[in-house]
């Protein structure tokens, strides 16, 4: 079993070392998702043969133009223990390459399972481990605590689903909207915001991230009664891109906060495949698109 090693303690924590990769290169990350249909118009089978071609070409035109990557898990999962194995692959270059890594898994479950899976996504050691790890809190946000402590132990990072991307999120993520801070997504910026004011230190960022969709939109921000900025962690922003959402909406949903959107974009960027000088210009579209977030809070 893998475990938090002792010098896991003196390293740079995730919220500073991603402050540092969107300082130099912008607010994007890439999204690595091996849907079936992209292997098939990058003319590879349906296979966990194809997934080492699909994430080293990402990869390859990724590094250096943008914050992280962020390889969506189900769409290694789907491919069994053989596209798991590739998962593993990719995280071991990525972190060769010196490319932040989000492994999107949204790990939710009762706190002594959660603490396995934060073994598998955050410990030192574990073939899985990525720089950070997308959880569901709809077990409640406290039965995250073993992936809150390791992850703050090996300078890794998490982010909590708060608001997504999808319309059907709002019935419950809306739930208990009293216009004062009582619904379900304002309980947990709060808990967020608590968990990093505990664990902050003066380099930067706290390890706990949200993910607030940049479809979301200013009005619900405003109505739940969010303060983003009081997060101080990144808030990761899928929706731009395919589902929609453009520059004007990540800065019309983030407002003030906009400095910690960590904008996601997958199946936009990875359609321009399967020639990696065509993937490379799909990513430095969005970087430039994205420039203009800078300064605007
Ligand atoms: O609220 C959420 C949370 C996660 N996602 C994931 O982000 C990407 C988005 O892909 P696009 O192709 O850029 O739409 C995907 O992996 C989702 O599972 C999200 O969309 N919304």
């Amino acid at each position: 079993m893998p475990g938090a090693g002792p010098a896991a303690t003196a390293v740079l924590g995730f919220g500073p070392r991603l402050q540092r990769a969107m300082a130099l290169n912008g607010p994007l990350c890439v999204g690595i998702d091996p849907h079936p249909g992209l292997l098939s118009a990058w003319d590879l089978p349906d296979e966990a043969s194809s997934l080492d071609r699909f994430s080293r070409t990402v990869l390859e035109a990724a590094a250096g133009r943008c914050a992280a990557i962020k390889p969506q898990v189900a769409l290694f999962e789907r491919h069994g223990s053989a596209g798991l194995a590739a998962l593993e692959r990719l995280l071991a270059a990525a972190a060769d390459a010196g490319v932040l890594t989000i492994a999107d898994a949204k790990r939710g479950d009762i706190g002594s399972t959660m603490a396995a899976y934060a073994q598998a996504w955050l410990a030192d050691g574990s073939p899985l481990a990525a720089d950070a790890v997308t959880l569901s809190p709809y077990l409640g946000f406290e039965s995250l605590r073993p992936a809150l402590d390791l992850a703050a132990v090996t300078g890794r990072g998490v982010f909590v689903l708060a608001l997504t991307s999808n319309p059907e999120g709002a019935g419950l993520q809306h739930a208990g909207d009293d216009g004062d801070g009582g619904s379900v997504a304002a309980r947990i910026v709060t808990a967020a915001a608590d968990e990093n004011a505990a664990r902050r230190s003066a380099d930067g960022w706290g390890p706990v991230g949200l993910v607030v969709g940049a479809t979301v939109g200013a009005e619900t921000v405003a109505r739940l009664g969010l303060d983003l900025a009081a997060v101080a962690g990144p808030l990761l922003a899928p929706g731009y891109g395919a589902q929609g959402a453009g520059v004007t909406e990540v800065a019309a949903t983030f407002g003030a906060a906009v400095p910690a959107a960590l904008v996601s974009s997958s199946r936009q960027i990875l359609s321009a495949g399967p020639d990696v000088a065509r993937v490379r210009d799909a990513v430095e579209r969005s970087v430039e698109d994205l420039r203009s977030l800078a300064g605007r809070a």
